[in-house]
């Protein structure tokens, strides 16, 4: 397992905000483009807030999300407002942004999403809830065993659709990072890291961690 560990959630969002800043001037010294897959849930707010201050070459980078609530972009649930709300709205410019449409069908909205999205995502954020849940791909779901890029999933926990990418996107992804901040994720992440078996999350290949103190407290 390849993690790094911060002592806050704010060090760690100024952690990440680094590597994100050497991926993208990395990548666009071969290409035109920095595509970025973001996460949803709470934990990438600090690296929101770590970013937008950053004189970097924006226009150059184009963002898309792993997952997305049924909700339109208003709502204070939406993946997409949040990263719009503490992230987009404050750089001076910015390339495509293309959101998952989570105001519409769930399966329509996961076809749509496949076809917009580019041939491949440099660099794909995620999260993980504290039942090893990642992206919208949560513990005993269909989309779990779903292929293609994107898939609607339905999560009866909640009584909800999600729209999520699938594991086959997620691991296609050059680079994938894995924020994760709180003591109440602490035991997950120690059995991930003893590969139980048992959480959605150990599907994804590889991924670099970046977990706060609390949240690494129970990795031996
Ligand atoms: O439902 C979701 O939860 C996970 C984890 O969220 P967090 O608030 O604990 O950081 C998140 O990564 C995912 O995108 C989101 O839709």
């Amino acid at each position: 397992m390849r993690y790094e560990v911060f002592e806050t959630p704010e060090a760690l969002g100024q952690g990440a905000a680094d590597l994100f800043e050497s991926l993208l001037l990395a990548t666009l010294r071969e290409r035109d483009r920095f595509r970025v897959a973001l996460s949803g849930g709470s934990t990438p707010l600090h690296l929101y807030r770590a970013l937008r201050g950053r004189e970097l070459p924006w226009e150059r980078v184009e963002w898309y999300w792993s997952d997305e609530r049924t909700v339109g972009p208003d709502s204070k649930d939406s993946n997409y407002r949040l990263a719009h709300d503490e992230l987009l709205a404050h750089l001076p410019a910015s390339g495509r942004v293309e959101r998952i449409p989570g105001e519409i069908d769930p399966h329509e909205a996961a076809r749509r999403y496949a076809e917009v999205l580019p041939e491949s995502i440099d660099l794909c954020y995620l999260g993980m809830g504290d039942d090893g849940h990642t992206a919208s791909l949560f513990p005993g779901t269909e989309g779990l065993a779903a292929t293609g890029r994107v898939t609607a999933n339905f999560v009866p926990r909640l009584g909800t659709w999600r729209v999520s990418f699938t594991f086959e996107e997620i691991n296609r992804a050059h680079n994938v990072q894995l924020l994760v901040t709180g003591q109440n994720k602490a035991s997950v992440l120690a059995e991930v890291r003893a590969h139980a078996g048992k959480h959605p999350v150990e599907r994804v290949k590889d991924p670099l961690w970046l977990l706060d103190r609390e949240a690494a407290s129970q990795l031996a």
